[in-house]
């Protein structure tokens, strides 16, 4: 297809965000979290004699809690406080100091608010809904609320969406969140059109975050307040404030996705890099195999140079340095051999660093008997099959096929399959040459970077995010730090990417950060 028909894609169908997008659920949603956080948090600080920091109900409910599954809202704004609840469960009663209890307790409150007030209704975006209808578009609707039902039926548009993936579909299916494009790609499947031919409407930097990572032709933010730079950055191909804006949606057409082919190399854009880090320390987040070793036939034979560990070490001399790996991190750990940085394996579910800096995913070990039953049965069902490996991680298995005959990694890919459809708790996800089973957690690589961002006191203005990978397990970081750090893809294929810049190999990668180091100039100093 040539870049000029790309550019005339037509748009087939349109899915919508709920709330702030449909609805004015969003003030009903921000007023229930902070009465949830501010009670609790009075609570806390009460009993413990430390001074009580209430939940801002714009910038806090933005950050960490807008557009996110409740649950994980409530663990991501109480991380970002340094408080670490246990999960619990989704049975949990309102007043137990779960992450649970606590969704539920909001819940509780939102419901409650939701009797008292009812539903505002952008009437804006009913009529361009109404309009697409009418000119054959198809519509859906997508919703991380679990009272998607309720608060459509009070706002009396229970009839306006036929296709509706909500937060209680979401958690039927195993789908995860927005920044994930999951329910999305959902929506999209059940409408029977292809990604590349649907707009994605939202309001949320999780939202247009979760387009972009979708591969959507076009990804519309909708601003309602302020100048809409976080949607751009987010990944919006465009942002308007009223949907009116968009006439009768006739004449939107898909925007052309970045391709890693497109993207600038980091080397060439050594004067723009620089600029971005004025003023600005940098976190620099690197993934092992691809990235700091090229890819050999076998996980042990990924050896890192003399060279390459000089530059690490000089870089974590001058900033925080995190290796991100798929790798077991103790694996990781022992291949990269140097103190003072901090190891992150498993895909981001088991961490450490220097200083104690500790963090297993709290529902990680909960998996281990899972994990240890599909081990079990995948060292028995590809024993058979020739260069077939099988490497345990402590939070993951990964079942190398690199060196497998062409007509016999079929038959690795179904014993995998097989697997994964028996022991549900694990999600089947694929890289290079290689499948993984990991526990079904919304969890991955870009959730490990953010927390470790808050972790690290480096979720600041002054502190910019770089991220390198070469796989797709770090797209999960690209689109993370979208718009707020910098991507940059290791790579010589084309795919799309979530990422800012390229770098073509492992060398190029020793140049950027030997190029780093030195603008980071002497440590001593
Ligand atoms: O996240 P990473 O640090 O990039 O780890 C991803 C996987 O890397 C390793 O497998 C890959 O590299 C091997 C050595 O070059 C190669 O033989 C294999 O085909 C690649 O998939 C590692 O063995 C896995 O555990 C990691 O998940």
């Amino acid at each position: 297809m040539s870049h000029a028909d790309r550019q005339q894609r037509t748009i087939d169908a349109v899915i919508f965000d709920l709330d702030g997008v449909v609805t004015r659920t969003a003030r009903l949603h921000a007023a229930a979290w902070k009465r949830l956080f501010d009670d609790y948090l009075a609570q806390r600080a009460a009993q413990r004699g430390e001074p009580f920091q209430p939940f801002d109900a714009d910038e806090d409910y933005r950050r960490f809690v807008d557009g996110k599954p409740r649950y994980e809202g409530v663990r991501s704004f109480l991380e970002s406080r340094g408080i670490e609840l246990p999960w619990g469960a989704p049975g949990d009663p309102p007043d137990r100091e779960t992450v649970c209890g606590l969704g539920n307790a909001k819940n509780a409150l939102f419901q409650e608010l939701l009797a008292q007030g009812g539903v505002e209704v952008f009437d804006g975006a009913v009529g361009f809904i109404r309009a697409l209808k009418e000119n054959g578009r198809e519509v859906a609707l997508v919703s991380s609320s679990k009272n998607t039902a309720a608060v459509l039926a009070s706002a009396g548009l229970a009839d306006l969406f036929e296709v509706r993936v909500d937060g209680v579909e979401a958690a039927r299916l195993g789908l995860r969140g927005k920044p994930h494009p999951d329910t999305f790609l959902e929506a999209a499947r059940r409408l029977g059109v292809e990604p590349a031919r649907a707009a994605v409407v939202e309001d949320a930097i999780a939202g247009v975050a979760a387009g972009r990572a979708g591969n959507f032709g076009l990804v519309i933010g909708v601003v309602r307040s302020g100048d809409g730079t976080g949607l751009r950055a987010g990944g919006a191909d465009l942002v308007v404030g009223n949907l009116t804006e968009l006439g009768d949606g006739t004449a939107l057409r898909a925007r052309p996705r970045l391709d890693a082919a497109a993207l600038p190399n980091a080397l060439d854009r050594a004067a723009e890099i620089r600029a971005r880090l004025d003023g600005k320390r940098p976190a620099v987040f690197l993934d092992y195999d691809g990235t700091l070793t090229p890819i050999v036939d076998r996980p042990e034979l990924a050896v890192l140079s003399e060279d390459m560990r000089a530059i690490v070490r000089g870089l974590a001399e001058r900033c925080p340095v995190a290796i991100v790996s798929g790798r077991d991190r103790a694996d990781v750990e022992r291949l990269v051999g140097l103190d003072g940085l901090v190891y992150a394996g498993s895909h981001g579910f088991d961490i450490a660093g220097p200083g104690g800096l500790r963090k297993e995913h709290e529902r990680a070990a909960a998996f281990l008997p899972a994990l240890d039953r599909a081990e079990e049965r995948l060292r028995r069902e590809v024993a058979g099959i020739d260069g077939a490996l099988v490497e345990r991680k402590k939070f993951a298995i990964a079942v190398h096929y690199r060196l497998v005959a062409d007509d016999q990694v079929a038959r690795v890919e179904s014993a995998v399959a097989a697997i994964a459809a028996e022991i549900t708790d694990l999600r089947r996800t694929a890289a290079k040459k290689v499948f993984a089973l990991r526990p079904r957690v919304d969890w991955d690589k870009g959730r490990a970077v953010l927390w470790l961002l808050t972790a690290l006191g480096l979720d600041r203005e002054d502190v910019l995010p770089l991220y390198l990978g070469d796989d797709d397990t770090d797209e999960d970081a690209f689109a993370a730090l979208k718009g707020r750090g910098l991507g940059i893809l290791v790579t010589e294929a084309d795919h799309p990417t979530a990422a800012d810049y390229l770098l073509a190999n492992t060398e190029e990668v020793g140049r950027f950060l030997g190029e780093l180091v030195a603008i980071l100039g002497d440590p001593t100093r």
